[in-house]
Order: C-alpha cells, then structure tokens, then sequence
C-alpha cells in the first residue's frame, strides 16, 4: 500500500458523482498511471468505495488482475478522507472507440436540402474480439460471486485505438457491484437496489423495481452494448433518445425491440408495475436480427447468442460462460 504523497497528480481524464479520475506519476520510478479519488463519506448507495476496494483486492493477486479482460489494482492508498485506486493508464472507452469510428457525411438531396448521415465502421472481428472479452471478463467476475450491476461502453477501456493492435477490452469500476450473498453485509440479496445500471443498458427487471434481480442484469447489459456496436450508425437505434432520461421510455423501447414479455414472466408475476400496466402497452412482436444486430446479422453463433441472452426470463438468459462455448464453437 502506497501513500498519496508517492505520487504527483496531473490532469483530470474523467469521473463521477462521487470520484475524480486524475493521470498521476508515480514519483520513484516516473511510470504514469491512473488514480480514481473517492471520498467514501460522501457517497450515496449503491456507491460503495469500501466495497470497490475489497472487490478489486479479491479479483486481484499482487497487483495483477486474475483475469485479462478485468482491470488490475496496481496500488492503492487510504487516509482518514479518501481512498486512492491506482490503475493502469487506459488510452480510451468503447464510448470514445466508437466515436472515432463513426464518419458522419453530408448529402445533398435534390429539393436542396442536407440530410447527415453517420456510418460506424468498427469491423466485424472487432465487435466480436470486443463482445467475447466482456463475455469473460463477466464468466470470472461471476464466478467470484460479484454482479458488476454497470454495465456500459464507459466501463469498457482500451489500451489502444485498435489501429493494427488487437483491441483488448477491459472491465473497470466495480463502484456499485454487489458480491454475494449479501455485498459485506450491506444488502439482503433478495432486497437489492434496483437503481443501478446507466440508462440504456438497464434490464427490464430492473424497471419494474424486481429486486431479487441476479447477475444476469451484466448478461442484458452486454447484449445492449452488442446492438450498439453492430448498429449502422453508431447508436442503440431500436430504442428512442428518450430513454436516457426515463425509465418508462427504456420499457417501452424493450418491448418495441424484443417484443412483448410473455405473460407467465416468472420475475414479474408478483410486480405490482406489470400488473398494473395496460395489457395495450403488451402488444408489441420481437424485431428481426437485421435491425437489432445489422452488421452481425449473418454471423450465425453471434446471432445464436444474441437471441438467447435478449430474452425477458432470466432463467432462460445465457450465462457468460455458456455463450463463450457457443461463440468458440
Ligand atoms: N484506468 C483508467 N484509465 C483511463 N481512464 C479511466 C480509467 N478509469 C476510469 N477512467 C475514466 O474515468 C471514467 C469514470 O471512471 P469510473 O467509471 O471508474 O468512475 P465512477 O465514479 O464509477 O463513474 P460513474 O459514476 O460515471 O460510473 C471512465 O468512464 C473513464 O473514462
């Protein structure tokens, strides 16, 4: 365990509500790396740095992480205000990836009006690559127990842009994640939070408040951020803007995508939001693969998983380990 004082902190790269992430040196050997700050006192639940930490030292041994695809902690420090989390220096997020691999052009229509129009041009084995990495990156994490419950393209670090190198994905911020059976004695397992997950990559569950929700909300979040990745244009475009900011134009967007939940949902039976929904709301039929997975949509196991994975009944939802035997197939 290191102090603050052995390193000199630099530019802020990023953070959230409750941490700075700041680039650092360590000022012994001048290697640089990153630092996310947490003031645990101030933090609301589900945000837990104290947990963060105790997750992270059991997905790691020595400084290096178990799994290639979860990030390592290399050092980390606490004093009486803050706890300090030294990781490595990451150059950018699926985010930012998918950025800078979309080309937006301009079109000249012949009423002389201009129309833009975005293309994502990530390639197909690079989805994949990507799409396998989180896969098992979820088949260790949830084999240790530990639900991520966070799920999404800003927790998705790479240390390359991808131009020659393959494009390695790393798993970051177990800020909110719960580690059975009861996240250190924190949470009952059948009463957890459901305010987790970040807008879209939200599980359905999770928007009728069911709170014996389990580690297939990671599963959900990870087929989200597939359609995301396969799109045309760079955007989850079965599902409307508006769901960023409301829960119920996510649900609707869920169901307008994949469909109506059947009736017997087992999660829901007792939800007194499903029950009390309009059956109306209930009528909608699954899109095909070539409008949830465009660019994938001929990739046969791709689509195998993908179906099984996207699917109202967790019971029926695809481990990660089960879907990387499909995808290795
Ligand atoms: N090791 C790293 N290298 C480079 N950038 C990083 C690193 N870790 C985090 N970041 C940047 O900081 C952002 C926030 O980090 P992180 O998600 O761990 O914090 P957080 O407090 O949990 O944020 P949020 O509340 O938004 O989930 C990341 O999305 C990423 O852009």
């Amino acid at each position: 365990m290191s102090k603050k004082s052995d390193f000199k902190l630099s530019t802020r790269i990023g953070g959230g509500r409750f941490s700075d992430v700041l680039k650092c040196t360590k000022i012994s050997t001048g290697q640089q790396y990153a630092l996310k700050l947490i003031e645990p006192d101030d933090e609301r639940p589900p945000h837990n740095a104290r947990n963060e930490l105790r997750i992270l030292q059991r997905l790691n041994d020595n400084g290096e992480s178990r799994n290639k695809n979860v990030v390592p902690l290399i050092d980390y420090f606490t004093n009486s205000m803050e706890i300090g989390f030294v990781l490595p220096l990451y150059q950018t997020n699926l985010t930012e990836l998918i950025k800078s691999r979309c080309k937006t052009r301009s079109h000249f229509g012949m009423d002389g009006k201009i129309t833009k129009r975005t293309q994502n041009n990530l390639k197909k084995d690079e989805i994949k690559h990507i799409f396998k990495g989180v896969l098992n990156a979820l088949k260790f994490i949830h084999s240790q127990d530990i639900i991520h419950r966070d799920i999404n393209p800003n927790n998705v670090m790479f240390s390359n842009q991808g131009d020659g190198e393959p494009l390695d994905p790393v798993l970051i911020d177990f800020g909110i994640s719960f580690q059975k059976p009861d996240n250190f004695g924190g949470e009952l397992y059948n009463d957890k939070i459901t305010d987790i997950a970040t807008g879209y990559y939200k599980a359905p569950e999770l928007l009728l408040t069911i709170r014996d929700y389990d580690e297939t909300v990671d599963i959900w979040s990870t087929g989200v951020m597939l359609m995301l990745m396969s799109s045309e244009d760079g955007t989850v475009s079965t599902y409307s803007e508006d769901c960023k900011y409301s829960d119920l134009a996510l649900l609707s967007s869920i169901l307008n995508s994949f469909g109506s939940p059947p009736s017997t949902w087992p999660e829901a039976q007792n939800s007194r939001s499903f029950k009390s929904l309009n059956e109306n709301f209930f009528t909608k039929t699954r899109k095909s693969v070539d409008e949830l997975i465009p660019k994938l949509k001929d990739d046969d196991q791709i689509v195998e998983v993908f179906q099984n994975i996207m699917v109202f009944e967790r019971a029926k939802r695809l481990s990660a380990a089960k879907a990387l035997e499909i995808l290795d197939s």
